[in-house]
């Protein structure tokens, strides 16, 4: 499959407004680390995991696995191609949110999150906060005056030995249990080949990260913003999601047409549109993977703003509905995170003391809900 490995470094996407605009670059183009140091030839590099999958040496492997670590060095994020999830396994998978969040309030009140431990559940729209702040009276103003404009539902793993999934009733949503529990396996399985391909980009064995990220304590978010007209999402500080990091190790979303999805060019600090890219995954580095590689993966800044308006009259826009599904892919609960021995060295130590997943994340969560 290293055929395709050409194709793809000619396949370049343009992080430029209009949606939906990907641009052949010059065969030779300047690599990433140049590229993303302005804006206006800032990319989130493409990249075919097929060619990973079906490689039959190390050596094919290293290609992509470099490829992959270099998108979380200098961008953070990368669009993934040539995965193993089928689109009809993603539209399911949206059909089934989109029947959840028409359910009753009442239906959804009955299933309300309210533990950051289990973090399962429905949340009504205002609820969360996303930021990056750490101070729970910082984040409570920011709830109070820009709430996030978006409602989700959390699952996490099903056969938790102390937390339940809150489902609905099978005759309120039918087939919704199952279709969220094969999807939840399906993307458990492509977060453990990533690793596996990040840990040979980080010149540790292939199964290093293996017996860390068994455990499945990852967390799958159904995301619906409502429509909202754009005047309210205009205002400061005013988003359907905020500006965040992820907290876990990946984040693997998908993204329906709308756009609206911005990343921080980590050089130059202004946002840019992750343009939804038919049939790809949006694969981010969170806060924990930064932390064990020592900071030399990003956990890069994003936030959901208003995507192109529909005009409603003259003077008005009306924001349509948007849904993303995002798989927020965890180490085990117990895992201590360390940085990684390629990762440190004697001119350049650890930055962070060891600490278990449990302890980031739930610390993480309990800030950022009322
Ligand atoms: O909806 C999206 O596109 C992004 C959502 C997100 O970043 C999050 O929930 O952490
Ligand atoms: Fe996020």
């Amino acid at each position: 499959m290293l055929v395709l490995r050409p194709f793809i470094r000619q396949v370049v996407f343009r992080a430029a407004r209009p949606h939906f605009r990907v641009i052949a670059a010059p065969r030779y183009s300047s690599t990433l680390a140049e590229d993303v140091r302005s804006d206006s030839t800032f990319r989130i590099p493409l990249i075919d995991f097929a060619a990973y999958k079906q490689a039959t040496s190390l050596a094919e492997k290293r290609c992509i696995a470099d490829d992959i670590v270099n998108g979380f060095k200098e961008v953070g994020f990368v669009y993934l191609t040539g995965h193993v999830i089928e689109p009809e396994t993603v539209d399911r998978v949206f059909q089934k949110s989109a029947e959840f969040f028409r359910l009753p309030e009442d239906t959804k009140a009955r299933l309300a999150w309210d533990d950051p431990k289990a973090n399962r559940g429905y949340v009504q729209v205002g609820r969360e906060r996303v930021t990056t702040s750490l101070d729970a009276a910082e984040i409570a103003a920011l709830r109070a005056k820009a709430p996030d404009t978006k409602e989700s539902m959390e699952i996490g793993r099903e056969n938790h030995p102390k937390f339940r999934n809150k489902w609905p009733q099978e005759t309120e949503a039918p087939e919704f249990k199952q279709t969220m529990l094969h999807f939840f396996q399906t993307c458990h399985e492509v977060h453990t080949m990533v690793m596996k391909s990040i840990a040979l980009g980080l010149d540790l064995p292939e199964d290093f990260f293996d017996n860390k990220i068994d455990r499945q304590d990852h967390n799958l978010r159904l995301l619906s913003y409502p429509a909202i007209r754009t005047s309210l999402l205009l205002g400061d500080g005013q988003a359907r999601a905020g500006s965040h990091t992820d907290y876990g190790t990946l984040t693997l979303l998908f993204q329906d047409s709308i756009g609206g999805l911005e990343v921080q060019n980590p050089h130059t600090k202004h946002y840019q549109p992750a343009s939804p890219i038919p049939g790809t995954i949006v694969v981010n580095a969170g806060d924990l993977l930064a932390r064990w590689s020592n900071d030399v993966f990003r956990s890069t800044l994003h936030r959901v703003v208003a995507p192109p308006a529909i005009k409603i009259n003259a003077t008005e826009g009306m924001t349509p509905t948007r849904q993303s599904i995002a798989f927020f892919c965890n180490p085990n609960f117990d895992a201590i995170i360390e940085s990684l021995p390629s990762c440190t060295s004697t001119s350049n130590p650890s930055k962070y003391p060891p600490l278990t997943t449990e302890q980031y994340i739930v610390g993480r969560l309990a800030a950022t809900y009322s």
